[in-house]
């Protein structure tokens, strides 16, 4: 069987020049007129090349800081690569506490603002506005701005929106850890539904008894590089041995 693309990676790269010294204050200015701030650079991520098909759930490994959520910042669009492309096929949604959302916003205007993105008209978001809402257990907070909310409630949000709206690709960050149980459960519940049938997923996690069940395929990340894309299990063991 023919395997139908949904995200096409070629020569990626991001890098961030950050400043070391925050020269934020007067007396920090005067101090250090002839002595601008150091610039740092960050290679988040280095080139890389992958593809991932529709359908499938890819495992994204790796230990804190080698890049993950930039490179699933780059593949949902927040940031644009420093160099090569990236072709998606569908629609995506990025569900990283909030990220994608806007914090000015509304639970209720986030949700109309979310599912037109993915592609639905305003009569369609209005038929499963209130299935949103309840799944993400946020009935008392729809007109409340989300800067209010804590990250698991964004985090709810726009697990609910990406489920009831439909998209095609979703990037998921450490989703069955943000929630309290209760969501959690309602979570992996989704997950083990035939939801996720025909859905391409990328899920982050630290747990390996997550990606081992729900990843049919696995990256392992060091350093802003790919260093491993295959077997869940053997992506997991390089994950593994880098943390001993
Ligand atoms: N917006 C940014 N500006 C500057 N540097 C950044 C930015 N985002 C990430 N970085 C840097 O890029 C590197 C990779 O960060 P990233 O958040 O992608 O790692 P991660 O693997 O997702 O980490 P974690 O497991 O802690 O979430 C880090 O050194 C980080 O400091």
């Amino acid at each position: 069987m023919k395997q139908e693309l949904a995200i096409q990676a070629r020569s990626i790269s991001k890098t961030f020049h950050i400043s070391e010294d925050s020269h934020n204050t007067v007396k920090h200015r005067l101090f250090n007129l002839f002595n601008p701030p150091r610039r740092k650079k960050v290679e988040a991520l280095k080139q890389m090349d992958f593809d991932i098909y529709k359908g499938e759930c890819i495992g994204l490994l790796g230990r804190n800081g080698c890049g993950k959520s930039t490179l699933v910042r780059l593949l949902a669009g927040v940031y644009p690569c420093d160099t090569g492309n990236i072709n998606i096929y569908g629609s995506t949604l990025l569900m990283n506490l909030g990220v994608g959302m806007s914090h000015q916003l509304t639970a209720r205007e986030n949700i109309y603002v979310s599912a037109s993105v993915l592609g639905m008209k305003i009569k369609d978001i209005d038929n499963i506005f209130d299935k949103i809402v309840e799944f993400a257990e946020l009935q008392d907070f729809v007109d409340t701005k989300i800067k209010y909310f804590s990250s698991g409630m964004v985090a709810r949000l726009g697990f609910s929106i990406a489920v009831n709206a439909g998209a095609d690709i979703m990037f998921l960050d450490e989703i069955f850890a943000v929630g309290d149980m209760k969501f959690q459960e309602k979570a992996i519940r989704v997950f083990e539904s035939s939801w996720i049938a025909g859905k391409t997923v990328i899920l982050v996690s630290h747990t390996m008894e997550t990606i081992q069940k729900y990843c049919n395929r696995a990256a392992f990340m060091k350093n802003g590089s790919l260093v491993y894309f295959g077997e869940t299990q053997k992506a997991i063991e390089l994950y593994v041995q880098d943390n001993a």
